[in-house]
């Protein structure tokens, strides 16, 4: 159903030793938008994604996923409900080929093991072909498919970045989470990749970014929360994250903002 919360963080606190890097933390990120979570450096958004993700445990509050609460719940099953993301440090296997890094994102989905693959040899070899295919499929989304059998390593940095969009697409993820996707990458690249990730969003997807690029974050989420020390300051339409006064003075200081 469009708008009804896919992913909410209630009252999330975290803390390392006495740090207190996250406090009443509360987001609502609607299905089939994209959603964005800005703040300054050391704000605390890679540790907000890192407890989505289950990398990490909460100290306190809860946090529930397609009406579950995944809070508490490891790594690999977080992804089997549904959330995959990419990182801020690419992770692609650089020594096979761009098809291949595609379909190994796939293999958990498939249904077919060790024994499958040696008691049912023409089943496996209809699930690769269609593995394959789905890949391809995949790597036309983010404009790679004509690059489909070279090596990953012969890619540009911002092509890179693109591959781990298609494979983290590969789990047939209900929840996309981006990770400074356009860090590293130049302004053509930055407007194509724009331009994917909002016709991903079409066919379907629920993203959820954090990003430091304003012009991308303002150019593509439908929602935007602005973090700054650990907390909540604003949350609302590009356009009102824009205006808002405390989001330019977190951003600017309070001296050169006024
Ligand atoms: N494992 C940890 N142990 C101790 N402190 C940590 C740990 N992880 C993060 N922190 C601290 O938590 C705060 C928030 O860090 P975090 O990486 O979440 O911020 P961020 O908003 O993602 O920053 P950036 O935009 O620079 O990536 C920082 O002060 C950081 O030093």
């Amino acid at each position: 159903m469009q708008n009804q919360p896919l992913l909410q963080l209630n009252n999330i606190s975290k803390s390392f030793g006495g740090l207190h890097v996250l406090q009443d933390v509360n987001l609502s990120v609607p299905q089939g938008e994209i959603f964005g979570l800005i703040g300054p450096n050391g704000a605390g958004k890679t540790t907000v994604l890192n407890l989505i993700t289950g990398l990490l445990r909460a100290s306190g509050g809860s946090i529930t996923f397609a009406g579950e609460d995944i809070g508490k719940i490891a790594p690999h099953k977080i992804t089997e409900r549904g959330i995959a993301r990419t990182f801020q440090n690419i992770r692609v296997f650089k020594e096979m080929t761009l098809l291949e890094n595609v379909v190994v994102g796939m293999h958990d989905h498939m249904d077919y093991g060790f024994a499958g693959m040696l008691f049912n040899l023409g089943g496996y070899r209809k699930c690769e072909a269609q593995a394959r295919e789905r890949a391809l499929e995949l790597l036309s989304w983010v404009r790679l498919d004509h690059k489909a059998q070279m090596l990953a390593d012969s890619l540009s940095y911002g092509e890179q970045r693109k591959l781990e969009l298609a494979r983290a697409l590969a789990t047939k993820p209900k929840l996309l989470l981006l990770d400074e996707p356009v860090a590293g990458m130049n302004p053509s690249e930055k407007t194509e990749l724009m331009t994917e990730i909002l016709n991903i969003k079409q066919r379907g997807f629920s993203i959820f970014m954090i990003e430091h690029d304003m012009r991308f974050v303002m150019g593509l989420c439908d929602r935007i929360a602005v973090l700054n020390f650990g907390r909540i300051i604003a949350e609302g339409t590009p356009e009102q994250i824009k205006n808002n006064q405390e989001v330019i003075e977190a951003y600017l200081g309070k001296e050169e903002a006024a």
